[in-house]
């Protein structure tokens, strides 16, 4: 049995998951396959540092809506691409929805090996549409070849280097969806030094400071 201080121990927040199925509504079964993924999450958090330990408590409005707001922005999206997915966000939590929509799937970008294990056992016990790829990201770029709809990103890198790794399939035909925090103002004025692009902002629907980017072409100046 694990201490009462053990990670492990610690319980989802009744309020704050009702708090996020209204910002960010889900059906039975997707709702079913984040509450096993939730669970298996607690679980390693207790050995590997998957979420910082202060967001716990807040678990469902501050990782998983803010990771499933990126669906209405890409409605019609089916193959997806998460980089940098660490503890699945929000990589995994987009698997579980787009375990809803025939044909549709998710590939993960991970290359740190514990966090890939961690990964392919949340794609295993929600059985959602997803695939690990333990590497860096610059070698996934020809290893994930089929078209690409949407590529996603959090907590990765500054913009300017996020723009460099999606531009493959951007240029591809792929839109990216970046979730940002306060700085993006800032972080969009770096990358268009480097960077011709025409970005959307959506503040995020999870409150905070937070923005998505949305850029559908990206060209180097
Ligand atoms: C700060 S974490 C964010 C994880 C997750 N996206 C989230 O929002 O909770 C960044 C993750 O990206 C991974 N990462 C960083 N650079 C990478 C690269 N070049 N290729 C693959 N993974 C990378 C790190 O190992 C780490 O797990």
């Amino acid at each position: 049995m694990a201490p009462a201080s053990h990670p492990a121990t610690v319980a989802v927040s009744a309020p704050d998951k009702g708090a996020a199925l209204a910002l960010t509504p889900v059906s039975r079964e997707t709702e079913a396959r984040l509450d096993r993924y939730v669970a298996l999450l607690l679980e390693w958090q207790a050995k590997t540092n998957l979420v910082a330990p202060s967001t716990l408590p807040n678990l469902w409005t501050r990782h998983i809506s803010d990771s499933l707001q990126l669906l209405s922005l890409a409605p019609l999206a089916k193959s997806w691409v998460d980089l940098g997915s660490g503890g699945g966000f929000p990589g995994v939590v987009l698997a579980c929805a787009l375990a809803e929509v025939p044909g549709a799937s998710i590939h993960l970008v991970e290359r740190i090996a514990k966090k890939a294990a961690f990964l392919r056992e949340a794609i295993r016990v929600t059985a959602a549409p997803g695939t690990v790829h333990l590497a860096d990201i610059g070698d996934t770029v020809d290893r994930i070849s089929g078209p690409i709809d949407c590529v996603t990103a959090r907590a990765l890198a500054p913009l300017h280097q996020l723009i460099g790794f999606a531009e493959p399939w951007v240029r591809r035909g792929a839109k990216a969806l970046f979730l940002k925090g306060q700085d993006v103002e800032a972080e969009l004025t770096e990358a268009t030094k480097y960077w011709n692009i025409q970005p959307e902002l959506h503040a995020s629907r999870t409150g905070g400071h937070g923005w998505i980017v949305e850029l559908g072409s990206i060209e180097r100046r």
